[in-house]
């Protein structure tokens, strides 16, 4: 068994004139978190679909668990687990007998009422699921999504929709279940998410990678400038970016000789980043160097 879960090779799918992916890679580990991020229309949900083998590319290799998803057999599909991102569970059954009836669909199921149990629906079980809030749903979503006991869970958009509150207690349910070794790829339009969850995350824009790596090392790589502002003698505020932000503000302190006028010294989050590497700051998405190793960000894991 390797240690890849997932490998695609330049990978290109195309609706009509429009090229939701344009020669996409990825290498997605064994027991790692994976996120995909990207603004609406990236071809996020694209690439999610021809991982599920639900949808046909034009071009491209992929492998998922050692099989191509377009002509893996029913063996594969109960080793991978997909979460939809819309309900897919009927809507006047129970919580248990929803869970017990998608059992029966695998060949090796995980016990019912452990899965109930992970995924914090435990008080609900005999609710219906239509009395559900729109986050204990998408809990039952997940349920359904591991009730097979995947090596491999592939979620697409899971939280959106979600309030803060949701949207933590999801996270605990991915760590528990990355914590048993699932591996998990997910899209997500939130910084927020790929940062506190992902191992490794892919950022796409225009259906290309234009960023990869840790997200410590994406924060690290693209954010690492500074801007040193400060009010000049006419009372208008300064501003320099630079990479060397103490050196500025020494060079500034001799020049004031002493206290420098409205000082201050921001860094980009990560959002900033991010904004920035999708374009979406008016400027255009940046695409990664096509013949070495994309970015080359560290791994720091
Ligand atoms: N079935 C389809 N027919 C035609 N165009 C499509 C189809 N599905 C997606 N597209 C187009 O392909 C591009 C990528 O769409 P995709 O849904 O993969 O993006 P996404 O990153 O998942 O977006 P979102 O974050 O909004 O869900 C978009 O321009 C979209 O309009």
């Amino acid at each position: 068994m390797t240690d890849e879960a997932v490998r695609v090779h330049g990978l290109r799918k195309r609706y009509g004139a429009v090229a939701a992916l344009d020669g996409v890679d990825l290498d997605i580990r064994r027991g790692e978190v994976f996120a995909i991020l990207g603004p609406n229309g990236a071809g996020k949900s694209t690439a999610v679909e021809i991982l599920q083998g639900h949808r046909a590319r034009d071009a491209g290799e992929v492998s998922v668990l050692g099989r191509d998803p377009a002509s893996a057999g029913r063996a594969w599909r109960s080793r991978v687990g997909i979460v939809w991102q819309d309900e897919s569970a009927p809507a006047e059954l129970t919580v248990a007998e929803t869970v017990r009836h998608f059992a029966r669909y695998y060949p090796r199921p995980r016990d019912p009422g452990e899965v109930i149990g992970l995924v914090g629906l435990g008080e609900k079980v005999a609710s219906r699921v239509k009395a559900l809030s729109g986050g204990q749903r998408r809990r039952l979503d997940v349920a359904l999504g591991v009730i097979g006991g995947p090596e491999l869970l592939l979620l697409d958009e899971p939280t959106t929709g979600f309030d803060p509150a949701a949207r933590r207690l999801f996270w605990e349910l991915i760590r528990r279940l990355t914590d048993e070794g699932t591996t998990i790829v997910l899209t997500t339009h939130y910084l927020e998410e790929a940062e506190a969850l992902a191992h490794r995350l892919a950022v796409i824009a225009a259906g290309r990678v234009i960023a990869r790596g840790t997200p410590a090392a994406l924060r690290e790589r693209y954010g690492s400038r500074a801007t040193v502002h400060w009010l000049g003698p006419d009372g208008a505020t300064r501003a320099e970016e630079t990479a060397t932000p103490t050196r500025t503000v020494a060079e500034l302190m001799r020049r004031f000789d002493g206290e420098i006028p409205g000082l201050r010294v921001s860094r980009p989050t990560l959002e900033d980043v991010y904004l920035r590497l999708t374009g979406q700051l008016g400027e255009e998405p940046r695409t990664e160097p096509r013949t070495e190793e994309p970015t080359a960000l560290e791994d720091t894991r």
